[in-house]
């Protein structure tokens, strides 16, 4: 954000004295756009986007200095349509599903598209279409979702033996652990529990979060050569990339290996599928309206794996985070928690059935901090009016979710942390409360809602468990920095340090 902000200034400084003298916007007198804010000629309203380095709450001001529950920005080249309202929201997502359903690629994303498109920015077609349903069927099922939770299990036993092992009254970099957790559990889900090339991987994944956050010269002016050479962002896309093919395509060779030899071994031997192991399987069974390449199958495996980890570990280091600020909230949670297990040594799922108050905490957390704030971009396919206002073909879309969610006019104490209020299943985040979607809704609605929800409430129920969570010296629970940072998702600017006390003492694995 702030080598673009330095590119604006000095572009601005030299070019558009000149163009301002010529300001006439055609759009504007053709079309009932929805109302923006003043616009200049050639970064359009990008200016209105510096004064905060984050967009969802930039654009929020905007819609609420308007109020305007749909605004038009120019960004750069890219005509921008935000939705800040669950009617406005409702037709994008439900009224004009199909002609929302597809998404926009900016020269950074036709380079991670060139060897296979994977299903998160799939445009919509028999493609993704074809991804969807084997996501849905067989990736991301509950049963599938059941399977990997021996994995979800050891993985949460390993955190809390490790937060135990801490030494007594020091605090411990909550954020990172989970973070770690998250990975490891995708990591052995997707790709198994023997992918040597991990750290390299995991190390590539970090650069690719590096690239995909915030806005690019290249794409906010993707007809120019020179912004695009001047921002660089393709060229590293490009290196990225590569290096991540590289290393699916070693993860192949090892899946296709192993399965080599326990064909020859022919010991009837029968293993857990992994995702890779699944897409594998499918691609050779064949019979499929568009075939599936080993392309495509990189790319759905980088791609769930994009979607699905840092946004379960951000949303759980926010509900940690909201734990602390309220510890009424936390107490409650550990009573129910400790009436159900009864001593326990261990927290498995089995133990979450009946655990209502964590759902309802995960949920709430959801509301206040929807890691995905803006939804992923939609792009307009045909012409059409939303809340009356023209959208014209090729607009991208997005719908503020973050400011939705925090609106007073469908929430009380709407800035409050109350999971209270989800009691009764009143609203839900299936897709059909416009008010509240942190995982979208409509064709393109989150796919991975069960399998992060299985991570989430399993590692939350034993982190509260095992431990009291204390915030390190004398600070006060409402002193908690709790600034935002946007990264692929949002994120905490500053990792949680919190002290663990232990409560129950975690069973450690001879
Ligand atoms: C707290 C956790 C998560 C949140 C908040 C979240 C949120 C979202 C959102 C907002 C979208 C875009 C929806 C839209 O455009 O309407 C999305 C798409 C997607 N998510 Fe998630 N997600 C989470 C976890 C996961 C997990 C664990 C996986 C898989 C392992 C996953 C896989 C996907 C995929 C594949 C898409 C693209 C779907 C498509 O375009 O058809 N997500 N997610």
């Amino acid at each position: 954000m702030e080598q673009l902000t330095y590119y604006l200034y000095l572009f601005s400084a030299l070019i558009l004295p000149l163009l301002l003298l010529k300001f006439k916007n055609r759009d504007d007198k053709v079309l009932r756009l929805p109302p923006g804010p003043w616009r200049l000629p050639v970064i359009g309203s990008l200016h209105h986007l510096l004064r905060n380095s984050l967009p969802h709450r930039a654009m929020a001001d905007i819609a609420r200095c308007l109020d305007a529950p749909l605004i038009y920005l120019k960004l750069g080249e890219v005509p921008v349509v935000v939705a800040s309202s669950a009617a406005a929201a409702r037709e994008v997502m439900k009224t004009h599903d199909v002609t929302f359903a597809t998404r926009p690629w900016t020269p950074t994303m036709k380079v991670f598209m060139v060897d296979g498109e994977g299903l998160v920015f799939a445009r919509y077609g028999a493609l993704w279409r074809q991804l969807r349903k084997i996501s849905i069927l067989e990736l991301l099922s509950a049963r599938r979702v059941a399977s990997f939770r021996g994995v979800r299990e050891e993985e949460a036993g390993r955190l809390v033996a490790s937060v135990a092992a801490a030494p007594p009254g020091e605090a411990v970099n909550v954020s990172e652990r989970i973070a770690v957790l998250i990975t490891d559990t995708a990591v052995r889900s997707m790709i198994g529990d023997r992918f040597e090339r991990r750290e390299e991987f995991l190390e590539s994944l970090a650069e690719g979060i590096k690239i995909a956050s915030g806005f690019n010269l290249g794409d906010l002016f993707p007809s120019s050569r020179l912004a695009r050479l001047v921002g660089g962002t393709e060229r590293r896309a490009s290196e990225h990339h590569r290096r991540n093919f590289e290393l699916m395509e070693y993860a192949i060779k090892q899946h296709e290996q192993r399965r080599a030899a326990m064909a020859a071994a022919q010991d009837g031997a029968v293993e857990e599928e992994d995702l890779v192991d699944v897409l594998l399987r499918i691609q050779r069974e064949g019979g499929l309206e568009v075939p599936l390449t080993m392309g495509m199958i990189k790319a759905v495996i980088l791609d769930l794996f994009g979607a699905g980890s840092e946004t379960s570990a951000n949303t759980l280091q926010w509900a940690m985070s909201e734990l602390v600020r309220n510890p009424k909230v936390m107490q409650k949670a550990q009573a129910e928690i400790c009436e159900k297990l009864q001593g326990k040594p261990t927290v498995t799922e089995d133990d979450l059935v009946g655990l209502r108050y964590i759902k309802l905490i995960i949920k709430e957390t959801l509301r206040l901090h929807p890691v995905v704030p803006l939804l992923l971009p939609r792009e307009c396919q045909e012409s059409c009016k939303v809340m009356g206002y023209d959208v014209p073909k090729g607009t991208t879309v997005f719908v503020n979710v973050w400011a939705i969610s925090r609106d007073p006019k469908y929430w009380d104490d709407a800035t409050m942390f109350k999971p209270e209020r989800f009691e009764g299943d009143a609203v839900d985040f299936k897709g059909t409360d416009f008010e509240y979607t942190p995982f979208g809704a409509g064709r393109r609605i989150c796919p991975g809602m069960a399998f992060a929800q299985a991570s989430m409430e399993l590692v939350l129920a034993a982190l509260l468990y095992h431990f009291d969570w204390e915030l390190p010296g004398e600070m006060l629970p409402s002193e908690l920095d709790m600034t935002e940072e946007m990264g692929m998702t949002v994120r905490r600017k500053h990792d949680l340090y919190l002290r663990p006390v232990v409560r129950v003492p975690p069973h450690v694995a001879p």
